[in-house]
C-alpha cells in the first residue's frame, strides 16, 4: 500500500515538474513585445546602466526620451547614439532629453507634461535613476534619510503617477523600475538605500495588481552588484559624497549584459526579475525562510564591516 503511494506521489511530482517546464518554454516562446518605434523613457540615462539601456533600447529602434539632472552628459550619450546609428539595419530616432532632478518632486509633474509632449505618448518607462548611501545608523542625520527617499522611492513614484493616466487612457503602456536584490533583503550599512528599494518593491507590486486590468505590465528588475559609478556617487551619514569605487562594484556585472537582460524582461513582459548570481538568490531564500540565521549572518557581517560609533 505505502509502496503504491509512493509511486502515486512520484507521478505527480513527474507530471508538475512537467508542466511547470512545459509552461516556462511556453513563456520563452511567447513572442515578445516589439520595440521598434515604440517611446522609451529612461531615467538616469546620463550614466551607468541607464546609460547601457539607452544604447540597447535605441539600438532596437525606440524612440528615446532620455531623463536626468546634467543636460551636458545626456546631450554627449545623444551624440553617442546618433554616431552608432550609421549603418545600422533598423530606422532609429534621435532621442529627446528632459532635465530635472528626481528628489524634487514638484517639478516631476512638469517634467512628465515635458516628457509627453517629445513624441504624443510614453510606451515604455523605465525608473532606472537612483543613489546609493554607506553609513551607520548612529551617525547618520535624518535628513539623509529622506534625501535618499526622493530620489530612489517618492521621484520614480512621483513620475510614474504622473504618466499613468496616459496610459490608463489609452489603455497601453508599460512601467518597469531597477530596484536591487537589496529591495528583497536588507544588508548592514545600508539602511537608507535597503529601505527605499524595499518601499520601491512594495509600491510596484500594488501597482502591478491595481492596473493589470487596463493592460499595463509592471517589472520590477533586481540587480546584485553592477559595474558603474553608484558607489562613488553614493551619500555618507553627514550627506557628503562617498566617492569611493567599491571593490564589489567593480567586480559587478558588465552594465551592458544588465541592460540586454532590462530589454529581455521588457520584451517578456514580465513580472519580477532578480538578476544576481547564486549567494544573493540565496540570501533571499533565506531572509524567507530561516530568518533567524539570515538575521544572525548579517549581525555577524555588521561587526565584521565597521565598529559603530557608539560602542
Ligand atoms: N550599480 C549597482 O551595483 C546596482 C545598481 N542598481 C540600481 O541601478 C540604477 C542605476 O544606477 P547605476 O547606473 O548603477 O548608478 P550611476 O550612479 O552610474 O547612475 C545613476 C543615474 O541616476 C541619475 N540620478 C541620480 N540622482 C538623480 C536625481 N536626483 N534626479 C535625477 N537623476 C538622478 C544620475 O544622473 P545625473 O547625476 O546625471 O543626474 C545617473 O544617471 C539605480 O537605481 C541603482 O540603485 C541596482 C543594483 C545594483
Ligand atoms: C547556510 C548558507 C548561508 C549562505 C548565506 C549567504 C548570505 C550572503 C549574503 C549575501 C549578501 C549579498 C549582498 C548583495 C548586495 C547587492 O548586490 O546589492 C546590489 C546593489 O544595489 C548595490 O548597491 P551598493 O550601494 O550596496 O553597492
Amino acid at each position: 500500500m505505502e509502496r503504491v503511494m509512493g509511486g502515486g506521489m512520484l507521478q505527480l511530482f513527474l507530471a508538475s515538474t512537467g508542466i511547470l517546464l512545459l509552461y516556462r518554454i511556453l513563456v520563452r516562446l511567447r513572442p515578445g513585445a516589439a520595440l521598434q518605434d515604440a517611446v522609451v523613457v529612461i531615467t538616469g540615462a546620463s550614466s551607468g546602466l541607464g546609460k547601457e539601456c539607452a544604447r540597447a533600447f535605441h539600438a532596437a529602434g525606440a524612440r528615446l526620451v532620455l531623463c536626468g539632472r546634467d543636460a551636458g552628459r545626456l546631450q554627449q550619450v545623444v551624440q553617442e547614439l546618433t554616431a552608432s546609428s550609421t549603418g545600422s539595419q533598423r530606422q532609429t530616432y534621435t532621442p529627446s532629453t528632459v532635465i530635472f532632478n528626481l528628489a524634487d518632486t514638484d517639478t516631476v509633474d512638469r517634467a512628465a507634461d515635458e516628457i509627453l509632449k517629445c513624441f504624443g505618448q510614453v510606451d515604455v518607462l523605465i525608473n532606472n535613476a537612483g543613489i546609493s548611501y554607506r553609513g551607520n545608523i548612529l551617525d547618520t542625520h535624518l535628513s539623509v534619510q529622506r534625501d535618499v527617499m526622493e530620489t530612489n522611492y517618492f521621484g520614480p513614484i512621483a513620475l510614474t503617477q504622473a504618466l499613468l493616466p496616459s496610459m490608463v487612457h489609452r489603455r497601453s503602456g508599460h512601467i518597469v523600475v531597477i530596484s536591487s536584490v537589496q529591495g528583497k533583503m536588507a544588508i548592514p550599512y545600508r539602511s537608507a538605500y535597503a529601505a527605499s528599494k524595499h518601499a520601491t518593491q512594495a509600491y510596484f507590486d500594488c501597482l502591478r495588481a491595481e492596473i493589470e486590468r487596463y493592460g499595463i505590465p509592471v517589472t520590477v528588475i533586481s540587480p546584485g552588484y553592477i559595474r558603474t559609478s553608484l558607489s562613488v556617487n553614493a551619500v555618507t551619514g553627514d550627506g557628503s559624497k562617498y566617492g569611493v569605487l567599491d571593490k564589489t562594484t567593480a567586480m559587478g556585472r558588465d552594465p551592458r549584459d544588465v541592460a540586454q537582460a532590462v530589454l529581455k524582461a521588457v520584451r517578456q513582459r514580465s513580472k519580477d526579475v532578480v538578476l544576481a548570481g547564486p549567494m544573493p538568490n540565496l540570501a533571499i531564500y533565506l531572509r524567507t525562510l530561516w530568518p533567524a540565521l539570515f538575521f544572525k549572518l548579517m549581525s555577524s557581517r555588521a561587526r565584521k564591516e565597521q565598529k559603530p560609533k557608539a560602542e
